[in-house]
């Protein structure tokens, strides 16, 4: 089956920074979840993309269509909302999603009214009287509305209350039901990718840390606890590491291949889940000593 999303070696540079290379695939009816800390290249990667950038180097496909050459087809198949709202702000909502029907040829007039309903954007306010996080939602609802195959959403609960959130969330997993669309986002919020995604993409600086299944990652990262006296065995699979006494806690990337490698280590180390938020520190501060 045709990939919802492919890319190739991109390669997009600014002064002072430079995005990839990144390879990665997200298959149909699935979620991807893109993390980094700030300036990491999570909103850089979706505007290349949309094809809002142009690119250095590398290939995107969407559903096999090619990013450059098929990018008006792309925009109908795709639902995008962007970190920010930018809609005519003396314009109502009514008129917006009006004016947003007119550029899409599947777009389900019904399903933006129940949407705008269930997520408490009133269609009679005008753009500038909304809040930051009901704007949020009528993006939310606009992407939706035009039937996509894939979303695309940058930082899409920045601004959400718990409930918008939780709304937004279960709408992210009704929409890969059908088997055939995807969903990629980034975000700053760790328990939003544990809760909803298959694949997870660490960026720090512009650079690809990890692209995994969530799950193989959760299993893969695990928090150590053993004797000192067994840190030389354990090393070579610690990202980091630190001694207390007679103890060491370390965070290790590879605890399956550790297991593999050493069977007799499962005698004395202690292992516990790691969260996705400290395994990107985790991940983060390796990839900053292996450089120095
Ligand atoms: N149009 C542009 N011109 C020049 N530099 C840019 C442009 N867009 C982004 N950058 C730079 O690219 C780098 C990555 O920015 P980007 O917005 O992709 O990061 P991010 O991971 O989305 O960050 P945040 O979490 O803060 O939103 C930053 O150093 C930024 O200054």
């Amino acid at each position: 089956m045709t990939a919802a999303l492919q890319v190739q070696n991109l390669k997009k540079s600014f002064p002072g920074f430079t995005l990839g290379p990144l390879s990665l695939e997200l298959p149909a009816g699935y979620i991807m979840g893109c993390i980094g800390p700030n300036g990491a290249g999570k909103s850089t990667t979706i505007k290349c993309l949309l094809n809002l950038f142009h690119l250095d180097d590398g290939e995107i496909r969407v559903y096999g269509l090619d990013s450059r050459r098929d990018e008006l087809e792309i925009r109908q198949v795709v639902g995008y909302v962007a970190e920010t709202h930018p809609y005519y702000q003396d314009m109502t909502v009514a008129w917006t999603a009006g004016f947003y029907a007119r550029l899409y040829r599947r777009w389900d007039d019904g399903l933006c009214r129940r949407l705008l309903e269930k997520f408490n954007v009133p269609r009679d306010r005008k753009i500038k009287e909304l809040s930051k996080g009901t704007r949020a939602k009528l993006s939310l609802a606009l992407a939706l509305a035009h039937r996509p195959r894939l979303l695309i959403l940058d930082e899409p609960m920045a601004g959400l209350d718990p409930v918008a959130r939780h709304d937004v969330l279960q709408e992210m997993l009704a929409f890969i039901q059908d088997e055939e669309r995807a969903i990629f986002f980034s975000t700053h919020l760790m328990e939003d990718v544990e809760k909803v995604a298959d694949y997870v993409v660490v960026l720090n600086e512009g650079r690809l840390l990890l692209c995994q299944e969530k799950d193989d990652l959760l299993a893969d990262w695990k928090r150590l606890a053993f004797p000192a006296s067994r840190l030389e065995e354990v090393k070579p699979w610690l990202k980091t590491w630190q001694q207390e006494g007679g103890r060491c806690l370390g965070v290790t990337g590879s605890y399956r291949h550790l297991l593999q490698q050493r069977p007799e280590a499962a005698r004395y180390l202690e292992a516990s889940p790691l969260k996705l938020e400290d395994l990107l520190l985790a991940a983060v501060r390796q990839e900053k000593t292996g450089r120095n």
